[in-house]
């Protein structure tokens, strides 16, 4: 790819410039696994279940397409709701205090192909924002020593304050597109999760590139991605 063909690169974080998304899956699938293992029938929760429902998406819509999945019906009940409640948010916010704990223990480093992307595109004037399906992005970029590249985030807080449609909608990358004043075909979308691609498609952004960490490089292909790579070094 050309970048002088682009303005400006929208960026996912989990999976994309961290490897927070294998924190993010593992928390999942300690939390989905304890909750299964009291219903009789279930088997157990899986990566590809990850890849499937959850991947990418918002927090509470990753566990209702789980739950859908699997025909498991729970209220929906409140984002603010403890992690003790059985409900779809109280899930979402049990897995949260999981994630939460191990990135205050471990603290997270970006990845290095993906650091080296980052500053060659700021040095050469391409306008940066992440896009990030996660309430925690902005902890997480601060953690990685990252944030200050990045004037615009559009995360999952400002999703919802802003009403935005989480992904595969294409809503949260058009927003932060027109927040660097970039019309969407000078823009690229880099991400790893199929959600994530198929927002960039229905975005009709000016390249989506594919980050293949597990999803799978014709899955990604399938899904809206107009190149795979499986390092950001390789665009560097
Ligand atoms: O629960 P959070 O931190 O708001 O994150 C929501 C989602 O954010 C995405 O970036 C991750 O790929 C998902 O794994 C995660 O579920």
């Amino acid at each position: 790819m050309n970048w002088s063909d682009y303005d400006a690169a929208l960026f996912d974080l989990d999976g994309v410039i961290t490897p927070t998304a294998v924190v993010h899956m593992r928390a999942w699938s300690a939390m989905f696994n304890d909750f299964l293992a009291d219903l009789p029938g279930q088997r157990p929760y899986t990566d590809d279940d990850y890849y499937r429902y959850v991947d990418g998406k918002p927090r509470f819509e990753g566990v209702a397409s789980f739950l859908e999945s699997r025909g498991i019906d729970l209220p929906y009940g409140d984002p603010a709701d403890d992690s003790s409640q059985r409900t779809v948010c109280g899930l979402g916010n049990r897995k949260n205090e999981a994630f939460s704990e191990v990135l205050a223990a471990e603290g997270v480093e970006a990845y290095p192909g993906s650091r080296r992307l980052v500053e060659q595109l700021a040095e050469r004037g391409i306008k940066l924002a992440v896009v990030s399906s996660s309430r925690n992005a902005p902890t997480v970029l601060r953690a990685a020593g990252m944030i200050d590249y990045f004037p615009v985030i559009v995360d999952g807080r400002v999703a919802e304050e802003e009403q935005l449609a989480g992904k595969p909608q294409p809503d949260t990358f058009l927003d932060a597109a027109a927040k660097l004043s970039v019309p969407k075909e000078r823009a690229v979308v880099l991400e790893d999760a199929v959600s994530g691609v198929q927002a960039g498609r229905a975005g009709a952004f000016g390249l989506v590139v594919g980050v293949d960490r597990g999803a799978g490089r014709d899955t990604l292909l399938e899904n809206g991605a107009d190149i795979v790579v499986t390092d950001l070094e390789e665009l560097a």
